[in-house]
């Protein structure tokens, strides 16, 4: 690349038709951006033949860069560069933007081991390479996930690791043999969920097998032990064909109890026939399967349906992309063999809330993820904004609310792991006992934060903050859709009402 001094790019670069500038040690010919710059021409020209890095920093993120190398005509001679460029799989090192047991010496975590790190590390790698850039466009176009990503993650074991320790993992290549199957644990987990949300795009979150991830664990844990379960899982796991979880309906939202959906047996007892509707489904426009709760006499079962004669699916338009496939599912007179019921009839109730233990967990972890990157690019912002002629980091109202932001985070995790741990070490038939209630107030706990978090990102962040292009468009992403976690998978009050009513059941008897 060819060197220049400053002084030549001063001399060279000033002409406004013909501007150069210099950003950190690199320089630019931005002649042919200035038709097209989204800043447009004059501030362009303005900065002819001069070092405009504090200018462009405070208006650009700083993957704009990469993706403009082709005006870079050559760099400052003798000077080393003093911008980090991250690369991907690279950790931040911004204070509090990895949770601590990443942050590397001198701390220590006793939850972590060697096959943690190597798995975290591929799994950074990746998002990094394939789900940042196709979330980026999936977010905005609201297109289907593509089979070339689903394929990649399928053939480095990422479905199949979503789902949690099990014979589906034993004996498999995970990430290229950064983890054995049968060594796999929830803590695997907890870094696949967090590594995954950090693209930033909840509605590619979910468009990413979000499905699969919370409603295969019910055929997987509960289903028959033969051919036909090994079938489906097989071709679910293959990506090939979509699964979803199909529970809530206009009816009954958390109130799982009140679905009104119903399958009622066909005189030879050879089949169910299925009519109904189920609301919010998540990859449901697009889903072959669907793991579905239905009224079966007096009680509630859980059925897999095909897709076929009766099943019919229509996009509901949300607060976040349609990638995400959300669907109003019609039933009617859909006929569903017997075989294809799930655990026992009318015990359906406790294997939904023993699946939703896991899904709730999983939605700690990935909302946990985004307000940590919210509180990086907080500070990113607040270090580097200047209003009424300081750092915004220098404000003592802006450090309030940092401080509130770290603390939310930190200790949320911190109880995460805390609850990851007695899921490693309890059957999972035992948990939905005595982690359902924690569960359900861990997940209560993110989600306030969560609303704290983005509440106080947007007003550091001001304009930006609510603008879905450029500098601030993670902190409007999240403003717009953290109330997705706090609904899905059980609404904030009635997790936190579940977590205090076990708490009661629990109480002993005597007088205390
Ligand atoms: C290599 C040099 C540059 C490139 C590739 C570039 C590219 C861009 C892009 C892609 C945007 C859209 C917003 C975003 O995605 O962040 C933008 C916005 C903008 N740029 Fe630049 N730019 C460059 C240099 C500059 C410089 C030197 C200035 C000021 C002197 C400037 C001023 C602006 C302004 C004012 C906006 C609008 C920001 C906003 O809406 O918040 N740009 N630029």
């Amino acid at each position: 690349m060819k060197t220049f001094t400053r002084e030549a790019v001063r001399d060279q670069g000033s002409s406004v038709d013909n501007p150069w500038c210099i950003i950190d040690t690199v320089v630019y010919d931005l002649s042919e951006l200035l038709d097209t710059h989204p800043g447009g021409e004059a501030v362009l020209r303005q900065v002819a033949g001069q070092d405009a890095t504090s200018t462009f920093y405070s208006l650009h993120r700083q993957e704009v860069l990469a993706s403009y190398s082709e005006l870079v005509i050559g760099s400052i001679e003798g000077e080393k560069p003093q911008i980090i460029t991250p690369q991907p799989g690279d950790l931040s090192p911004v204070p509090y933007a990895e949770p601590l047991w990443l942050r590397g010496e001198p701390f220590r975590s006793p939850y972590y081991n060697d096959s943690h790190r190597r798995l975290q590390k591929a799994a950074r790698v990746f998002t990094d390479r394939y789900l940042v850039p196709e979330a980026k466009e999936c977010e905005a176009t609201g297109k289907l996930l593509s089979q070339e990503l689903i394929d990649r993650m399928e053939k480095v074991g990422l479905l199949r690791m979503r789902l949690g320790p099990g014979k589906h993992l034993h004996g498999r290549n995970l990430f290229d043999g950064a983890v054995e199957g049968e060594e796999f644990n929830y803590f695997h987990v907890v870094i696949l969920a967090q590594e995954m949300a950090r693209p930033m795009a909840r509605g590619f979150q979910d468009a990413n097998m979000a499905g699969m991830t919370i409603g295969l664990t019910i055929l997987l844990n509960f289903g028959p032990e033969n051919e036909w379960k090994t079938r489906i899982c097989d071709e679910v796991f293959s990506g090939q064909t979509k699964l979803c979880l199909a529970i809530t309906e206009a009816f009954a939202g958390s109130d799982v109890t009140s679905i009104r959906t119903t399958a009622e047996k066909t005189p030879d007892g050879k089949h169910y026939i299925v009519n109904g509707t189920k609301k919010w489904i998540t990859n449901g426009t697009w889903s072959d399967y669907f793991v579905t709760a239905v009224r079966t006499g007096e009680g509630i079962s859980v059925i897999l349906i095909e897709r076929g004669e009766g099943v019919d699916t229509k996009s509901i338009k949300t607060s976040y992309s349609s990638t995400a496939g959300t669907a109003l599912i019609t039933f009617d007179n859909v006929k569903v063999p017997v075989e294809n019921l799930l655990g026992k009839e009318n015990d359906g109730i406790r294997m939904i809330f023993s699946n939703f233990n896991h899904e709730r967990w999983a939605m700690c972890c990935s909302v946990l993820s985004q307000c940590r990157v919210v509180v990086e690019e907080c500070l990113k912002w607040a270090n580097q904004r200047i209003v009424f002629g300081k750092r915004l980091l220098e404000q003592p109202v802006i450090r309030q609310k940092l401080a509130k932001m770290i603390a939310l985070v930190e200790s949320n995790q911190s109880w995460l792991e805390s609850i990851t741990h007695q899921m490693c070490n309890m059957p999972y038939a035992d948990q939905v006992r005595h982690l359902a209630g924690s569960i359900g107030l861990l997940k209560m706990s993110c989600t306030r934060a969560a609303h704290e978090i983005a509440d106080e990102s947007v007003q550091i962040w001001g304009g930006r903050g609510l603008t879905q292009t450029g500098m601030g468009r993670h902190i409007e992403m999240f403003n717009r859709t953290y109330k997705f976690d706090a609904i899905l998978g059980g609404a904030e009050e009635v997790v936190a009402d579940l977590g205090v009513r076990q708490a009661i059941k629990n109480f002993p008897k005597a007088m205390l």
